[in-house]
């Protein structure tokens, strides 16, 4: 089920490892992280320095530091440092395998066809948002509040959580657009209309609330519903009770709400164009997606894959292409590189890799013919090479070189984007997270 790392240097932590191994049998002691299995028990004493970079050894990994000596070192350090959690240990090893069971039990969710083969792509961005959907999808019971940029999968996330959830043996998932809801009939859509409630009710409607009764109701775009709904749908999300437009007597339904939307929802509070007491209620979780600039291990896989669903059969992407959509940037998220999937399989013919041809000019990566050909170094590339010599004759590490490489470019992007760190990570093509532990490592090194 997971690995297990004993890094202590007492008897203490050896007993602790033992008396996990006799709960769990499945824990496989290992010398160091095993990359086979993504979860993982450290067990220490109080050299936070070697928990540091046992840490560090185990990136991507989810891991349980269990420890003694309640100050072996700061939790939340720990927590950015990589590990998942951090337990002193009390005696009772249920402590750690109950948290071991769950992580496994989330894993194989989020890596079942409900989940992978909908929300497709591997990168440690994307799964961390898998894991903490599914967690809220099958482990809790509020409304799930769903953000990201356009094109992020906001909509096949609601559909995997319906699938996921016990609302799924119960009913049907029910999308509603707030974005389409037509201001005066509003209430109609979502609660439904007795006849004759308004000009054009010629008949009795129920809404997507009766709809989801049993279910899960998403409202994509919560941020367009107008605000004197707001009300009604705080109060069927509170109390599961609602009126039909035009009628006296409530009706009952209790579904799952999720809901999604590009939007800053904290914003629009603030502007007074969203209820502040209906936020707090529609955003008991609240899963960001990540951008496909921060999932950058996604790229090719999908491109890949969409490219499939288009040509029906698997065709693979020449080098020079590959490159090319890795530097593209991609505003409309997993649509945009749908689309550019599907513009290049109009293009693509016969047996062969996809091809520079393949890609329509538009889609092509911008070229200067006047500067120096590739491959001749240019003068700052040269001066670059002059001062990595340099460092070399002062016995710099191939380590240390590219630390401070790294420093200097981490110090660039962020002078250039104003300190803007989100800004800086996105530049420099890595996630925020990774950005504030490179510069936090980058302070603490000698
Ligand atoms: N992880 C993914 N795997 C496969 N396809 C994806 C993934 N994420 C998004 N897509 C595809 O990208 C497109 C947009 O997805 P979706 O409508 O769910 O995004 P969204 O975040 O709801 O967008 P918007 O905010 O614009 O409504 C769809 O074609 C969808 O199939």
């Amino acid at each position: 089920m997971a690995w297990m790392l004993d890094i202590g240097a007492r008897p203490g932590t050896a007993a602790i490892a033992a008396a996990l191994r006799d709960a769990e049998p499945t824990l496989r002691c290992v010398r160091a992280p095993d990359p086979r299995d993504q979860i993982g028990v450290i067990v220490c004493d109080e050299d936070a320095t070697v928990l540091a970079e046992a840490l560090r050894a185990a990136a991507g990994a989810q891991v349980i530091v269990v420890t003694e000596a309640p100050g072996v070192a700061e939790p939340w350090r720990l927590l950015a440092l990589g590990a998942c959690d951090v337990a002193v240990w009390d005696g009772d090893p249920r402590l750690v395998t109950e948290k071991l069971r769950r992580l496994a039990a989330v894993d194989r969710i989020v890596d079942s066809p409900a989940v992978a083969g909908v929300l497709k792509g591997r990168s440690p961005a994307l799964r961390e948002a898998l894991r903490d959907l599914v967690t809220a999808a099958c482990f809790g019971t509020g409304p799930i509040l769903i953000t990201g940029e356009t094109g992020t999968g906001k909509e096949l996330a609601a559909r995997v959580v319906h699938a996921v959830s016990p609302a799924a043996r119960t009913g049907h998932l029910v999308v509603v657009d707030c974005t389409t809801i037509v201001p005066g009939l509003a209430g109609s859509e979502l609660f439904g209309h007795e006849r004759g409630a308004f000009t054009g009710a010629v008949g009795v409607r129920t809404g997507a609330c009766a709809a989801a009764d049993g279910g899960t109701l998403m409202l994509d775009e919560v941020g367009e519903l107008p605000l004197e709904l707001q009300p009604e749908l705080l109060r069927v999300v509170q109390e599961g009770t609602y009126k039909r437009v035009g009628a006296d007597t409530w009706q009952r339904a209790r579904f799952r709400l999720v809901c999604a939307t590009n939007r800053v929802l904290e914003d629009e509070v603030a502007a007074g164009r969203f209820r502040a007491d209906l936020y707090y209620r529609i955003a008991a979780y609240q899963i960001r997606l990540p951008p496909l600039r921060d999932r950058s291990a996604d790229v090719i896989p999908l491109f890949e894959e969409f490219l499939l669903e288009a040509l029906g059969g698997p065709v693979t992407v020449g080098p020079a292409v590959r490159s090319a959509l890795r530097a593209r940037s991609f505003p409309g998220n997993l649509r945009d590189l749908r689309q550019l999937a599907c513009r290049v399989a109009a293009r693509h013919v016969g047996p062969g890799p996809v091809t520079p041809g393949d890609l329509p000019p538009e889609d092509r990566p911008p070229v200067t013919l006047d500067g120096p050909p590739p491959g001749e170094p240019a003068e700052s590339a040269g001066a670059l090479a002059e001062s990595v010599r340099e460092h070399l004759r002062a016995g710099h590490t191939l380590k240390q070189l590219r630390e401070h490489v790294a420093d200097l470019a981490v110090a660039a992007a962020l002078e250039e984007s104003g300190g803007n760190v989100r800004a800086a990570a996105a530049r420099l093509g890595v996630t925020d997270r990774a950005l504030h532990l490179r510069r936090q490592q980058s302070r603490e090194r000698p």
